[in-house]
């Protein structure tokens, strides 16, 4: 891979978002730089341009030693610059992304007025794809884009000027981004994802880029990287004063904690297996325990054993693998309580003599229904993967919650807790003697 594009020393956005990006995507990133800026957080302070020479030596060297799949071009600063870089794209047939950018976010030119005639002359009728935002869809075609009729009447004039493809990206509207190949537009709607966005627009294009190299359609490519820049929004990091760059590296870490959920819960499940004490405690054919990812938004973050815990003589046994995606009640349960205490990513369902020994502990027990009033009200995941895992302590935790059950569905206690293991101990601390007793006095409830 190559990018062509400035410096940002915040680390945040130009060349340091797109060799993060295809890196994370498995990908080796060459980079040639035009220009260098002083950024950070708050703003461009100072932008120090590269001659067209020292441009051209970086490309040089590049593409004597690697054959490069696919290029993206970002900040290019100066006429000169878009037909050096125009030049040597050309003379070696590299398949160009281009991302045209002409001011960073935070406010600060990147691309000197007269280099748009440049950039619409050498470089757009080379590029596979161009990924302008609204602002610069504008500048390209000099259609006032307001929705999404704008947005493809701007489309279809860039493409006029000789590119393949053009995604008119949403960020400044509804968070739809408008993909136009050939005649035929499509609509990528989004949601908005709250988060700090600095970089989002390289992260995108530099997604886009490796979803190309590595063989996708432009649709799914455009997908796939959708996707990508979602996750590193929504794992963006609070750095900085101003705006904070957005994390390339969210969408390992969601995958990575995949797999510690799985590991946490087979040392649940084994601990259950093989513990008698625990065994009047567990509710016949439950669910048993179900664990979350850290910032889980749906029930596909939350894994739990495909068809829960069946007690067979004096013994608790698993039925099938755990898998993400199931759509038991305790992953209801978790996702309710995450969004009062992010914490809270497991659950356990319990028979109900469990309630007295939760009491007697001191655990605060919450309705089932009262849960889901205040979830409804709850403190909603505006915070980064790092924090939710770590930091200050839990709004709800230790604590159960009782459901009353409904026609065929018998009462239960879910015990909740940061960690499926963490369950399985705390449930070996409740008080035996009331744990194990028959609950005589349902009033007591
Ligand atoms: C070197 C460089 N290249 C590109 C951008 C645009 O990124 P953003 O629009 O997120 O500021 C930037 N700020 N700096």
């Amino acid at each position: 891979m190559l990018t062509i594009g400035g410096s940002d020393s915040g680390g945040g956005a130009g060349i340091q978002a797109d060799i993060k990006t295809f890196s994370v995507l498995g990908l080796h990133g060459t980079s040639a730089i035009t220009a260098i800026t002083a950024q950070n957080t708050l703003g461009v302070q100072n932008v120090y341009a590269l001659s067209p020479e020292e441009v051209r030596a970086q490309l040089e060297s590049i593409t004597e030693d690697f054959s490069i799949a696919w290029a993206k071009t970002g900040m290019l600063h100066s006429a000169q610059i878009v037909d050096t870089v125009a030049d040597h794209l050309q003379a070696n047939d590299i398949p160009l992304v281009l991302d045209p950018v002409i001011e960073a976010e935070a406010g600060g030119r990147l691309l000197r007025p007269d280099a748009v005639s440049a950039l619409k002359e050498r470089l757009i009728p080379l590029a596979g794809v161009v990924t302008p935002n609204i602002f610069e869809a504008e500048a390209l075609s000099g259609i006032r884009v307001r929705d999404m009729d704008s947005a493809a009447h701007a489309a279809r004039g860039i493409m006029s000027l000789g590119a393949q493809a053009v995604i008119v990206k949403g960020g400044h509207l509804d968070c739809t981004d408008l993909l136009m190949v050939r005649n035929k537009s499509t609509l990528l709607p989004s949601e908005r994802i709250p988060g700090e966005n600095h970089g989002i627009g390289c992260t995108f294009s530099a997604a886009l880029t490796s979803f190309l190299a590595l063989g996708c359609s432009i649709e799914n490519a455009a997908l796939n990287a959708k996707e990508f820049a979602k996750s590193a929004l929504r794992g963006s990091l609070r750095v900085g004063k101003g705006v904070g760059p957005v994390n390339q590296s969210a969408a390992l870490r969601v995958e990575a904690s995949r797999y510690r959920v799985l590991c946490d819960l087979e040392v649940a499940v084994d601990l259950l297996e093989n513990s008698h004490e625990l065994f009047d405690l567990m509710l016949k054919g439950g669910a048993g325990p179900a664990m979350a990812i850290p910032g889980a938004r749906c029930p596909e973050d939350v894994a739990a054993l495909e068809g829960g815990l069946t007690k067979i003589e004096e013994r608790v046994c698993r039925f099938g693998g755990f898998r993400f995606g199931g759509r038991s009640d305790s992953a209801s349960v978790i996702l309710a309580a995450m969004k009062i205490d992010p914490l809270a990513k497991a659950a356990i369902d319990l028979e109900p003599k469990a309630l007295l020994s939760c009491r007697e502990l001191g655990l605060p027990i919450i309705d089932r229904a009262r849960l889901d009033e205040l979830a409804a009200i709850g403190q909603c995941h505006l915070k980064g993967e790092e924090e939710l895992s770590e930091g200050e302590g839990s709004a709800l935790l230790p604590a159960a919650i009782w459901d009353e059950g409904v026609l065929g569905k018998e009462p239960r206690l879910y015990l909740l807790g940061a960690s499926a293991s963490l369950l399985v101990e705390l449930l070996a601390s409740l008080p035996a003697s009331r744990a194990w007793g028959i609950l005589e006095d349902d009033s007591k409830i």
